[in-house]
This record gives C-alpha cells, structure tokens and sequence, in this order.
C-alpha cells in the first residue's frame, strides 16, 4: 500500500507544480512573445490535446497561429517552429546559437545528465565528435559496418528461410527478429565484438532496449510533469525506465567497456596475438583518446561517467530508428508491390552489390517511406541557452523549441500530392538521386543525427539481403488477403503498429 506521507508530498509538490503554471499562465502575453491557444488545464497545459493524433493537431494549430507559436506542456513554455524558412533559421542558420538540449528532468534522472544525446556545450561537442569521426571510419569503404551489416542481414534471413520451411511464415510478426539483427550492428559497432545472433546475451540486451524505449513512449510525460514520478506506483511507467536503463548500463555497458579498458591499459594494441588486440569501435577510440589526452594533460571533456552513457546514447540512437524504419519499409513494400518487385529487379540488376550508388530507386524508395511515415514528428528538443527570437518573438533562455517536421516532409515544398506515395519525386530528370533541402529526416545543422551515414547503408544493406531472398505480401486468413492498416503509434518516434505479414521465397508468392 501506498505510504500516506508519499501521497500527500506528492499532492504538496503537484500543488506547487500547478500553481507555477498558474503563475506563467497569468503573466501577461507581451506582442513579443509567441501566440498560442489558451491553457484549459493548468498543470497540464495542451498535454492532453497534443497527446492523440499531434501531427494533425499542430497542422491545425500552425493554420492559426503561424509558423511560429507557443504551447505548454504540462507547466513548460514549449515554441513550436514549422515551414522551411522557420526550420532552416534554426537549424542552419543559427544553428550553433539552438544547438543546445533544455534542461529535462528525464536527462538528469536517466542519465544524470551525462552523455551524448541530452548534454550541451563543450561536454556534448567533445563526445559527439569522438563518436562521429569513429563511426564515420566504420562507415568508410573497407570499414567494419559493411562486414557487420552484411553478417546481421546473412543471419536475419538465415532465420526467415528456416520459418518459411517450417511453415511458420505465412503470418509473421517480423518486428523482433528485426530488433535483434539491428541491435547486432549496433553492438559490433560499440563495442567490436560480434555476438552470437541467438545467444541470451543479445536477445536480452535487445530486449531492455526494446523494453526501455516503449516504457519511455509514456513515462515521458514526467519531463513535462515530473511530479508524476513523485507519485506513489508507477503511473506512466517511469520507475520502469529508470531501472531499465540503469540495468543496461550497469550489466551490459560496463562490462563491454571493462572488458575494453583492460585490454586498451595494458597497452596491448601492439601485440601480434589479434585476441589481445584492442578492435576499433567506439568504446576503445573514446577510452584511447580519453588516456591520451589525460597523458598530455590536455583538457578534456571525455571521461569515465561520460562513456557509459555516450555509448547507451549511440545504441539507443539506432536501435528505436532503425528497427521502426525497416518495419515500416517492409510495410509500405506489401501495400505497393509493383514497388517491391521493381527494387528487387534493381538489385537482383546489381547482383545484390552493396555499393549504395548503385541504388537509386531502392534509395529513394527508402526516403520516400521515411517522408510518408515521419518517424520522428516531434525529434528531440532543442535552446538556446540565452533570451532570444525566433520569427520576431521573444523565446526566453532554455526554452524548448520543437521542429514540426510534418510541416517539410508534408508541405508545399514536396511537389504535387504530398499525401501520394510516390518514390519517383526523390529521382531527377537524368535519373540520379535528389535530395532536397526539405528533406531531413535526419534533422539538420550542428545537432543533426549522427548516424545518417551508418542509417543509410544499414536500410539499404537489409533490403537488398531480405529482397533478393524473399518476397512480402499481406498475410490471409481464411483465404481472403488481411492488409495490415499504413497506420503507427506515436511515441519517442513514430513506429508502425506491431502487424504480421507472409514471407515466402523470392519468385515463390503463394
Ligand atoms: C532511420 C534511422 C534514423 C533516424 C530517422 C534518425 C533520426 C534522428 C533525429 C531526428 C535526431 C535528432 C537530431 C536533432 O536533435 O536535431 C537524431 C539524433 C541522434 N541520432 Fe539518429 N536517426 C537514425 C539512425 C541513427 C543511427 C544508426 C545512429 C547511430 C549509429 C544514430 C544516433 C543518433 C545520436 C547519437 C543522436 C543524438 C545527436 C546529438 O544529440 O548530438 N541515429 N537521429
């Protein structure tokens, strides 16, 4: 049972939580400041509004107030910035000057405000390249990705065939085998070693990852109200998150990193027996430059409370994007077949190569699944750590801004009929891949996803493995086709509802 003196600490500091918003509330808007609908519900702020179908509620808000407005959630100003000119403007333009996180209390009860991801300043620069300029080398032709990418995809479809015989693929729920192959790139990449595809170790470290990232699509809320997590229970989940990641870290990261420093300190990396070797990956690039600047004395920001958490960064960065992104490839692929069949003439055209450039339509069939779904309509907040303007409006210091990227990937910029599926708009007329500028999935300026080039190969490397092996259509049930809906859940990113499709061999539809 809930102790009483919980229940009533909890009410005294929601009590203080609301009238704070009823203080905000109550200052008077200034012209400067930015326009937005009225609060209902102190406490709450547009919570409540925003929480179902927020794509078309800021659709509807941005009709009204522009591209530039405000909204509260829970007791927090939050401005909302829409349309290429407003994004470019603070991504781009004055990139460097919003390139900072806003304080959160998720970042500074999951992770202590360390790490990649939630930090800001020097701290956040420093790991952040460390964690680029590796990745960028296994990204490299020759680099280790390839290698990685290609055992994980060999592995997933090694797993498909063996239902397929089985008969156990006529209605399949791919998503977990997916996790898994992608939570193995994630790791290699790491931490260098590859793991067994079946062992309990990778299963239930993908698992926690898994767990951890469908908790946080609620426990959420308590960075907008965190008294909610003062609350006897665990209403929103967040007690569940928090152990969750501080299991991760504690029994799975560490270890790794141990493991890694042992081998980097006893200064191995020149002897010739490769076992002793320390593997280029992130963790031992981070731990070899942290000690050598620590031998030079130069001033770092790269340390050991630093490291647990920028690594747990980069996997969890991957693990919700690229799992959510492939599951939705392969749903949009069984409601437009004549697409499926095309990409897999190109690469069967290209004898399965994985030189990306090879691949036009199949790229641009990718970006356009990435347009059409938006998996991330609300990405991660980013300040200004002091008072500033945005279109003309007053936005005080630490405000989050949030990008509507529903305003690019759905706007006018797009072309004719944004809402049609149609990967040819991503092809120019001399039949080479065009990026546009509205298009950033992968957010864009100082703070952009460190993981677009890694994104790419990997979307691309399982697409060709699983097209030139297996065809994907809508499971049946009692002979008549059952088409799963083209419709997600709104969480951290958008990921499809969990669904079940039919895998049969390439040339072998039933
Ligand atoms: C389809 C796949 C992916 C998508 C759509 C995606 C999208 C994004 C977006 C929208 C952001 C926020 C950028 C911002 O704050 O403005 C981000 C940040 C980030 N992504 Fe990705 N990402 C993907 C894959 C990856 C991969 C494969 C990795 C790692 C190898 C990764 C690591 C990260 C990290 C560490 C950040 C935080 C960067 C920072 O705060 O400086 N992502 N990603």
């Amino acid at each position: 049972m809930a102790d009483l003196s919980d229940v009533s600490t909890s009410l005294a500091l929601g009590l203080v939580a609301v009238t704070l918003s009823l203080f905000w509330l109550k200052r008077k808007n200034t012209s400067r400041d930015p326009p937005g609908p009225p609060v209902l519900i102190p406490g709450f702020g547009h919570l409540l509004q925003m929480s179902s179908q927020p794509v078309q509620q800021l659709r509807l808000l941005r009709q009204r107030y522009g591209d530039v407005f405000r909204l509260y959630m829970g007791s927090y100003p939050v401005v909302i910035v829409s349309g290429a000119e407003m994004i470019a403007d603070v991504l781009q333009t004055r990139g460097a000057e919003f390139s900072h996180r806003p304080p959160s209390f998720l970042a500074e009860t999951l992770a202590n405000n360390k790490g990649l991801l939630n930090t800001s300043g020097s701290t956040w620069l420093e790991q952040r390249k460390t964690m680029i300029r590796t990745l960028k080398m296994q990204a490299a032709t020759g680099g280790h990705l390839e290698t990685y990418i290609g055992k994980a995809a060999q592995r997933l479809t090694t797993q498909f065939k063996s239902l397929v015989d089985s008969g156990q693929a006529d209605m399949l729920d791919v998503a977990p085998f997916i996790k898994r192959a992608v939570f193995f790139v994630s790791f290699s990449l790491a931490f260098g070693r590859q793991l067994d595809f079946d062992s309990e170790f990778l299963i239930s470290y993908a698992n926690h990852y898994d767990h951890f990232f469908r908790c946080l699509n609620l426990a959420v809320l308590t960075a907008f109200m965190p008294w909610i997590s003062w609350l006897p229970g665990d209403l929103v989940g967040y007690k569940k998150c928090k152990e969750t990641a501080e299991i991760i870290v504690k029994n799975y990261v560490e270890p790794e990193i141990a493991r890694l420093k042992s081998i980097v300190n006893n200064n191995n990396r020149d002897v010739k027996d490769s076992s002793t070797v320390a593997p280029f990956c992130l963790a031992s690039v981070y731990i070899d430059e942290m000690r050598q600047k620590e031998r030079e004395g130069t001033p770092t920001f790269l340390s050991d409370e630093h490291l647990p958490i920028t690594i747990s960064d980069v996997i969890a960065g991957s693990f919700d994007t690229m799992s959510s992104g492939l599951c939705w490839m392969l749903l949009y692929l069984i409601h437009y077949t004549d697409v499926q069949e095309t990409c897999r003439r190109e690469i069967l055209d290209n004898d399965c190569d994985l030189d990306i450039a090879k691949y036009v339509y199949t790229q641009a069939v990718i970006m356009e699944v990435q347009r059409h779904a938006n998996m991330a309509p609300m990405p991660p907040a980013h300040c200004c750590d002091k008072d500033t303007e945005i279109g003309g409006y007053f936005v005080p210091k630490n405000t989050a801004i949030i990008i509507n990227t529903d305003s690019l990937l759905m706007g006018p910029e797009v072309g004719d009929d944004p809402t049609a599926f149609r990967p040819e708009r991503f092809i120019d007329d001399e039949g080479k891949l065009h990026i546009p500028k509205w298009f950033i999935p992968f957010s864009a300026g100082k703070r952009m996803c460190i993981g677009m080039a890694v994104a790419r190969k990997e979307l691309l490397g399982f697409i060709i493995e699983l097209l030139s092996k297996f065809q994907f259509s809508a499971p049946k049930v009692n002979g008549r086709e059952c088409m799963p809906p083209l419709e997600g859940i709104n969480g951290i990113s958008h990921s499809p509802k969990p669904f079940h499709l039919c895998v049969t061999l390439a040339g072998q539809r039933k």
